[in-house]
């Protein structure tokens, strides 16, 4: 089948941070273009000019984790609204750097918000959506750290956390994909980048151009 008569698609990656995310994104986009599709990479908390300067206070300023929640989805929100939504009703495949799934991680599993509150969040800024694919990159929260010091950049407010704080973030992770298995796809990242990336075109194969 052609490609380009699909209907665009919403895809997203997860994992805990040095989860090796954002080589594979690279890949996937490339593979995208390369069946003639148009594709709007993208990420969050960012992806608009609003939300690339909640992005800096989310990263670095410290806050209260309610705050933190509710900026995580302000951002969403404006990204759905002026972004994310107007490609996809344009038939641009959409390609994100997190989206959901990490407020429920993160905010949820790693810092221990109140899961109500959460989904009340979730069911007001997008009720009736969801990626069509996500792919959570799952390891060990050792392995990633080390890959993340190894960057040698300043870490950010949540690279700082300490490896119970990722163990937290990784089974929340592998719970939203229990609960959802027809969406999330979990993939183990602590192999070669070049098996990952062949895994990944198949799961996007499979699904997308059986
Ligand atoms: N499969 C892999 N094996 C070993 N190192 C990796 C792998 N994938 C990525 N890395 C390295 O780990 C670091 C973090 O990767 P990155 O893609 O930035 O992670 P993320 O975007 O998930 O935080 C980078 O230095 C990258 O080169
Ligand atoms: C989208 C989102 C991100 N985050 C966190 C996870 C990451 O530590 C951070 C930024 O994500 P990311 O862009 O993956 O960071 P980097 O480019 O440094 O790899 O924001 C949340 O805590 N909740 C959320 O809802």
């Amino acid at each position: 089948m052609n490609g380009t008569a699909t209907r665009a698609r919403f895809i997203t990656f997860e994992g805990i941070d040095g989860a090796g995310k954002s080589s594979q994104i690279a890949n996937l986009v490339e593979l995208l273009r390369g069946r003639g599709l148009d594709v709007d990479q993208t990420r969050e908390p960012g992806g608009t000019p609003l939300g690339e300067r909640l992005r800096e206070l989310l990263l670095h300023e410290p806050m209260h984790l309610e705050t933190e929640a509710l900026l995580m989805f302000a951002a969403r929100r404006e990204h759905l609204a002026a972004r994310i939504l107007p490609a996809l009703a344009a038939g641009r495949w959409v390609v994100c750097d997190r989206f959901t799934d990490a407020t429920y991680a993160y905010q949820v599993g790693g810092r221990g918000l109140d899961e109500a509150r959460f989904e009340a969040l979730e069911r007001w800024v997008h009720p009736d959506f969801q990626p069509d694919l996500t792919l959570v990159f799952d390891l060990p929260p050792e392995i990633a750290a080390a890959r993340v010091a190894a960057t040698g950049t300043a870490p950010d407010r949540f690279e700082r956390e300490q490896r119970d704080f990722f163990g937290r973030v990784r089974a929340a992770y592998l719970l939203r994909a229990r609960r959802d298995p027809a969406r999330v796809r979990v993939i183990a990242a602590d192999r070669a980048p070049e098996t990952i990336r062949a895994e990944l075109e198949a799961i996007v194969a499979e699904r997308f151009f059986p």
